[in-house]
């Protein structure tokens, strides 16, 4: 079976995008770019210096400061070596540009399952939904018995091997920055952990195709991402924005950088003061471009409430407790627009 993915559409040299995947005017990207503002500088960029506990005192106030004012942030010097990033980068790539569709099909997701792993392009369950101008595949990668290394690419044959040893890196990573992140809020350092949960991460590789009409598709639509932290690397090609004060700014490529994403179960569990950074992928029509998102998220059966110590008559919750699979099923069948339909669906109506 062949699956419908876009980069069927581009090697058919098509000129005009096809009406599913066209933007509604208010949604298109910016052509040109916006004017240059302070916020051009982009998200801030914190060096970890490994974690030096010399260093920790400075780096965990700009880490807060990053998470209440952008909710992104990209870190350097964080541990994971340039060599392991770079064979990540190569192995998706070289599956995405050198194996057939037909070939990468074998390997295709359930489009009508939510967040099922495999190769694809729908995102979203919802039959009517803009497609976005991107192709993927979506690993499940932790806790272990999730882990199936036999269902994701054969080729090229260190694929496996490699996914898996990021897997495990980023976890380790992912679970330091949510402890610096409790410790931030003034929060014993393993509380936003103890409140996930054991940590479930899916790896999505995500590889967007040159766009003949980049101004009217997004590679990604805008959203933010649903589970407590997620770590972005992405190539030099450029495209990942994010949305702060009414304005979308685009987040520069910095090589060895790993980008951080706020997700909405930590704005919950912070009680609204780490709110998730809302971002979305522009396409261009000269390059194709990659990045490898890994979502570090709760199970499905886990409740998530702001934490306890965030809250007092004071500062009330902000939040309803619910169950984390609620949010993500919601999310994949209503759809992101926007943070609207599922978290906000949570916010109490506090004064
Ligand atoms: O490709 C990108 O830069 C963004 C990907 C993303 O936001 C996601 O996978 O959730
Ligand atoms: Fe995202």
């Amino acid at each position: 079976m062949e699956v419908s993915v876009v980069q069927t559409l581009c090697e058919a040299g098509v000129t005009h995008v096809p009406s599913q995947y066209i933007q509604p005017p208010q949604n298109r990207p910016h052509q040109p770019p916006p004017p240059p503002s302070s916020e051009s500088l982009g998200i801030p960029v914190i060096d970890l210096f490994n974690l030096d506990p010399q260093h920790l005192d400075d780096v965990r106030t700009k880490l807060g400061r990053a998470c209440s004012e952008w909710g992104a942030f990209q870190v350097t010097n964080h541990g994971i070596s340039s060599s392991l990033m770079k064979d990540v980068m190569d192995v998706g790539l070289t599956f995405f540009t050198e194996c057939s569709v037909i070939e990468k099909s074998k390997y295709a997701c359930d489009p009508y399952v939510a967040a099922s792993e495999g190769y694809g392009s729908r995102m979203l369950v919802k039959e009517d939904s803009i497609l976005d101008w991107r192709d993927y595949f979506d690993h499940h990668t932790l806790p272990f018995y999730r882990r199936d290394p036999t269902r994701w690419p054969a080729f090229p044959t260190n694929y496996r091997g490699v996914m898996e040893e990021y897997s495990n890196h980023l976890k380790e990573l992912a679970q330091k920055l949510m402890s610096m992140m409790s410790e931030s809020l003034g929060l014993e350092s393993s509380c936003i952990e103890d409140i996930v949960g054991e940590i479930h991460q899916n790896i999505a590789v995500s590889y967007y195709p040159p766009c003949p009409q980049p101004e009217l598709t997004l590679g990604i639509q805008s959203h933010s991402d649903i589970g407590a932290v997620a770590l972005l690397m992405q190539d030099d090609v450029g495209g990942l924005e994010v949305f702060k004060e009414g304005r979308w700014v685009t987040v520069q490529p910095l090589s060895d950088a790993i980008i951080v994403f706020v997700a909405d179960q930590t704005e919950i569990i912070s009680n609204g003061k780490y709110p998730s950074v809302i971002h979305r992928a522009v396409t261009n029509s000269n390059r194709a471009r990659l990045s490898v998102s890994a979502f570090h998220d709760p199970s499905k059966t886990r409740k998530i409430a702001p934490a306890a110590q965030l809250v007092d008559k004071d500062a009330p919750a902000r939040y309803k407790e619910a169950v984390y699979g609620e949010h993500v099923s919601n999310w994949y069948s209503k759809g992101p627009e926007g943070k609207r339909n599922v978290i906000d669906s949570l916010l109490l109506n506090h004064q």
